[in-house]
Formats: C-alpha cells, structure tokens, sequence
C-alpha cells in the first residue's frame, strides 16, 4: 500500500484514537509517520480483543493453539533460531554524556543513534499493523503508578504483554485523567512486507537495537520479537529506565524475586533475592517447602521496586502482573507451583516442544521422556535425537494470578517489608551454600562481587564465570559504581535495627564427583529457614572471613538423605579457592575506576586482612 492510500486512514484511526491524552496523540501520530504501517490499532486488554489477536496469530502460523483440555486458551509458537535469547551486546544505554552509562554499558551519543534508529524505524511497519499498548507496571492506583505506552508491530508482543502487565482501557483513562508522563517504548520486529508479500511466521531482523535513552526516559527496539528484547514493560523498562528513575527519586529497581514465608509459629518473613538470569528466581519464588509447619506464599519472581518508608523500614513490591519463566527444569517434582499455574491455561509457550497430543514438554518436565515430539524448530525428535527438544531459553508467559500460592498482599501497592536479602550466583566451586553479610556494609559488598556462570538468557557463551552486581550486569541504566553508591546512600535512612539481613546463597556448588553438593528447589525451604533462624537469633554460625556459614548441625536436615559431613563440604570456605576469588575481586573493582565507591574498595581490604 503506498503512502497516499495509507494516509487517510492513519488519520482517521487518529481521530477515532480513544484517547485525549495530547502527549500521546502525538507521539502516536509522529510513530506512525515514520514506520507507515498499514492501520493503527489502540489496544485495549479485554478477552475478545486477544481472543481476536491470538485466532490472527494462529492463522499467520506464529502461535499453534494447544490441546484445550490439556492447557485451556494456550498457544505455543518458536521463534526465529536467530532470535532466541536477550542481546546484550546490541543492548545501548544512551545518556547525554558517555561516562553517565558506565563501562558495563555499550554507549551511543543520544544523538547519532537516533539518526541510527530513525533510519531503521522508517517504514518499518509497513504492511503491518501498529498496535498501541497502554501500560502500567506496578498498580494503576499506587501512590505515584509509573506509566508506559508501548507502540510494537508485533501482535505475539501484545498478547504476552498482556500477560506481563496491566495494559489496556483502564490505564489509558487514569493516564488522560492525571495528563501522567508515559515512558515511550517503540518496537518494531523491523520485517516490512511489500505489497503481496507472504509473511514469516517469525518476522523479525538480523540486525538488532535495543536501546534507552535515560534521560528523556524512552526506550526504542528494533529487530527481534523476543522477551525481554521485545516486551519492552519488563527490563528495558522496569529495569533500565526505572534504575534510573529510582536513582533519582531515591529508591531501587531490582532484579529480584519477593517470597513470603510463615514459620511453624506462625510468624511471617519476606525474602528478596537476587540471582542473574536463569539462576533459579522463578523457581524459589514457587519454591514448595519439604520441611515441616513452614508455608511458602510468592509475590514475583523477577522484578522488586523497593522504597524505604518512613520508619526506615525497606517495602518492595513486584511490578508485574505475569510470569516469563525458564521451561527447562520446570517440573512436577522440582516447582509443582509453576506446573499447576501452567495447566490452568491462559499462557504462551516459545519455543518449546510439542508433544503429539498436542501439549507441550521441556527437559525436566516429567521424569519420563516422551518417546515423539516435535521438537522447538518444528522437526520429529526422539531421545534418540542426541539434541535437546526445548531451546535452554524457551519460556512459559503466564498470568500471575493463577499461582495457587500467590500472596494477599502482591495485590498491596504499599508493597512488603522485606526482611533478608539474598545474592546468589551459579557457581560450581568457591562460593558457600549460604553465607550470612556481617552487616548491611559488607552485604552490599557481597551483591556488588556476586559472580555466576552465564546462562543461555542471553545469546552467546554460557557457563563463563562473570562479575554481576546485584544480578543487574544487564539491566542497570547507568553507572555501575553510582548505582552501587546509590544503594549505600538509599539506606544511608535507614538504620540496623530495620536494616535487611544478607545472605550470599549458591545453589550450584558441585561435589568432587560432578554432581551438586546441594539438592536444592523445594529443599532450598532449609536454607531459608537458617537465615531466619539467624534473624531470630535461634541458629548457629560459624564465622568465617567471608562472612557467617551454617554450622554443621544447624541447617535442617530432617528426611534428606545428606550428612551434617556433606553440609560441611557445601558451605565450606576454602582459602585456596578465595585467594583466587580476591583476585577476581580486585580485577573486577580496578574497572570501576574513579566511580567505585570508597565504602566498597575499604570493604575489600578489610576481607583481604581478614584472609591475611
Ligand atoms: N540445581 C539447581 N538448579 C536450579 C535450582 N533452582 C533453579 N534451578 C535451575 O535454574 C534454571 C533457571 O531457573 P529460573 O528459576 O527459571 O531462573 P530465573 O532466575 O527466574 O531466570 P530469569 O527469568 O531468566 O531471570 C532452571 O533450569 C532451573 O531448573 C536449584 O535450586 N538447584
Ligand atoms: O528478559 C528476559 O528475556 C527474561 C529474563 O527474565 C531474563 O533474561 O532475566
Ligand atoms: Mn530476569
């Protein structure tokens, strides 16, 4: 369709656009000038709109709808091979000035890489339908809701953002009533069709942008259809941009899961916790206690916005409405709470198996490998096959509600107080099943040298050991070292006595036989309730230089088949091991440069004196 024909129609879809929010009625008209897509639609969030969407998405042959009485309303789709994982290194933090975005950041200057984008997003959509997603993440009635509008050519983008956040109708008349300031996030999967031409079933482009530019707040994504690279609510915006909004508004945006566990005395503790990518979040956010009279309730499992309040108190509260979980390992016997939410429906699975019932499977779905599938590039497979069925990185996108766990209070937008904070990595030597901070100091130090082994959440090599602060390596906005010092200042007010306790936990830590010195999942309940016991003053500890380790016979061990000897061989410090560490450390710190801030650096000596 050329650009006289398309025209009037843009117009008149502006003037019917079902809002009067003049901010937004402009960047909607100047978007749609740039990309040309074909028509405009306001997306809405009600059930007949996405039962349309996703009956389009079927018929375009992105989504198979599965087996209604095995997943009722779910659908499963794979995507492009190239197309499978977060990008980080075309991941772009723009800020007016380069040393704003820090050396963990790739930079552009604002101002040539629009130029860059604005060449790409030219046309972009044509032959396409631009959907315009109004988005909230947290509340709509929190104190201060943080709005988003994400405008995407992608109709899979809209049916998972959906899912993700709260979108639609409501948002769009709180924003227009309060004339609230949006974050633009634009996305387009950069694959426009020429009159006639048939569409792929993954449209997307092998060059890939993904890029905020912090100042102004906005966020511009092009080439890829793929989670966090394409449902631009979660990290672009509620990590990238909103770190950055909270380092000015002075509170933390975080990569981190909220559980809430009651104790055997009924007394309730909540648990913040920090693991990178593909490190286990989701699956201690369901986690399913095997020790007796403790009750595990969730409230996220990726994304903590905190706040100190007033009485020094620190309250999180998870700004999403769904859950984007790793499949592979997700299974009856190792997170029950994710595969009950799961067989209630309402989900999109990417890149998963199918089986021949037409239901889904992943590596560690069930003990029994399906003897056929069709595995996630859409050819038979076997156990035969020699080559795993699922993408590592292949997804489950569901609604958060349907966890039979989920907590009262994720529906507070006051939030929770947290109680602990845990960091944790996956790291197969050195790091302790679980060591306790000597105090709030030396816990930020712990998160600022958390470490852990790359996963496949991101494309490229995995299983290389990183440095990655607070797990937020690809997601803090700005400056690393001035995101460290923000969190030293931020509970600057706060004191000890309502301070978090933190932990360092490792999951992943291996015997001298290969296999993990830990079990892990449900059995992580044991862990947790040491470090509360250690809140309560109830647990032994014996201290080391990196901090406070279980004593043998402190962790509960009741009905596992494990030694007080294999608990000492998991949480063990090894001098050999950390004199390597310490080096890790100092190589890690040295390229801060000016901006590390100096509370970390005398933190880093006093643990080489206490090695000394
Ligand atoms: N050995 C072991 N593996 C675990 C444990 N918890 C999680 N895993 C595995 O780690 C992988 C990813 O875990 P998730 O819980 O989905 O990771 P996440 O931190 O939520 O990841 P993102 O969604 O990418 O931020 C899965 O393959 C799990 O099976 C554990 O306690 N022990
Ligand atoms: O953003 C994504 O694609 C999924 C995710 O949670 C992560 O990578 O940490
Ligand atoms: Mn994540």
């Amino acid at each position: 369709m050329g650009i006289t024909a398309r025209q009037p129609l843009l117009d008149e879809s502006l003037e019917n656009a079902p809002t009067t929010h003049a901010k937004l009625l402009a960047w909607v008209a100047e978007v749609s000038e740039l990309t040309q897509p074909d028509s405009v639609y306001w997306v809405d969030g009600s059930e007949a709109e996405n039962t349309r969407l996703t009956d389009e998405l079927v018929e375009a042959g992105t989504l198979k709808r599965l087996n209604p009485e095995l997943f009722p309303n779910s659908f499963a789709g794979s995507s492009d091979p190239k197309d499978v994982a977060r990008v980080e290194e075309r991941t772009f933090i723009c800020s007016e000035n380069e040393r704003d975005a820090g050396f963990t950041n790739n930079w552009m200057d604002p101002a040539e890489m629009k130029g860059i984008l604005t060449e790409r997003f030219k046309g972009s959509m044509r032959g396409r339908t631009m959907y315009v997603i109004p988005f909230v993440m947290g509340h709509l009635d929190a104190e201060d809701p943080k709005f988003g509008v994400e405008i995407t050519d992608s109709a899979y983008v809209v049916a998972s953002m959906r899912i993700m956040a709260r979108i639609g109708t409501d948002v769009l008349r709180k924003m227009e009533e309060t004339d609230a300031f949006f974050v633009p996030a634009l996305h387009s999967v950069g694959a426009p069709l020429e009159p006639g031409e048939q569409d792929v079933p993954w449209p997307c482009n092998e060059e890939k942008w993904i890029v905020h530019f912090p100042e102004e707040r906005s966020i511009w994504s092009y080439g890829s259809g793929y989670g966090g690279n394409a449902l631009l609510g979660k990290k672009c915006y509620s990590l990238r941009i909103a770190s950055v909004m909270a380092r000015d508004e002075g509170w933390l945006a975080e990569h981190m899961l909220i559980l809430k566990l009651t104790s055997p005395e009924n007394k309730s503790y909540h648990i913040a916790a920090a693991f990178p990518s593909a490190c286990g979040k989701t699956n201690l956010a369901l986690l399913d206690p095997t020790i007796d009279g403790w009750k595990a309730e969730t409230l996220g499992d990726d994304i903590n916005w905190m706040r100190f309040g007033k009485d020094g108190e620190l309250r999180g509260v998870n700004p999403e409405a769904g859950l984007f979980g790793v499949a592979p390992g997700t299974g009856w016997s190792t997170n029950p709470n994710a595969m009950r939410a799961i067989a209630k429906g309402n989900s999109i699975f990417t890149n998963v198996a199918l089986t021949d019932d037409g239901g889904v499977w992943w590596e560690g779905m069930t003990e029994e490998t399906p003897a056929h599938l069709t595995d996630w590039q859409g050819n038979d497979w076997t156990p035969e096959s020699g080559r795993p069925a699922a993408h590592p990185n292949s997804r489950f996108c569901t609604p958060i509600e349907q966890i039979d766990m989920l907590a009262d209070d994720y529906h507070d937008p006051e939030g929770v107080k947290i109680d602990a904070i845990l960091f944790g990595g996956r790291r197969k030597t050195t790091v302790p099943l679980v060591t306790e901070a000597h105090d709030w100091a030396h816990g930020i130090f712990m998160g600022a040298t958390l470490s852990s082994e790359t996963t496949a959440a991101a494309a490229g090599a995995v299983g290389v050991v990183r440095r990655d602060p607070m797990a937020m390596l690809p997601f803090i906005g700005y400056d690393a070292g001035d995101y460290l010092k923000h969190w030293i200042t931020v509970s600057g007010k706060s004191d000890a006595a309502h301070l978090p306790k933190i932990f360092l936990v490792n999951w992943f830590r291996r015997t001298a036989d290969g296999g993990f010195a830990w079990p892990g999942f449900g059995d992580n309940s044991r862990v947790l309730k040491w470090a509360i016991e250690r809140i309560e003053g109830k647990a032994d500890a014996v201290e080391t230089p990196i901090g406070y380790i279980p004593t043998p016979d402190s962790l509960d061990l009741t009905g596992l088949d494990m030694t007080p000897a294999d608990v000492e061989e998991a949480v063990k410090v090894d001098p050999k091991e950390w004199h390597e560490e310490v080096k890790g450390i100092e190589e890690w710190f040295a390229r801060f440069g000016d901006s590390l801030p100096a509370e970390l650096a005398s933190q880093l000596d006093e643990l080489k004196e206490r090695f000394a």
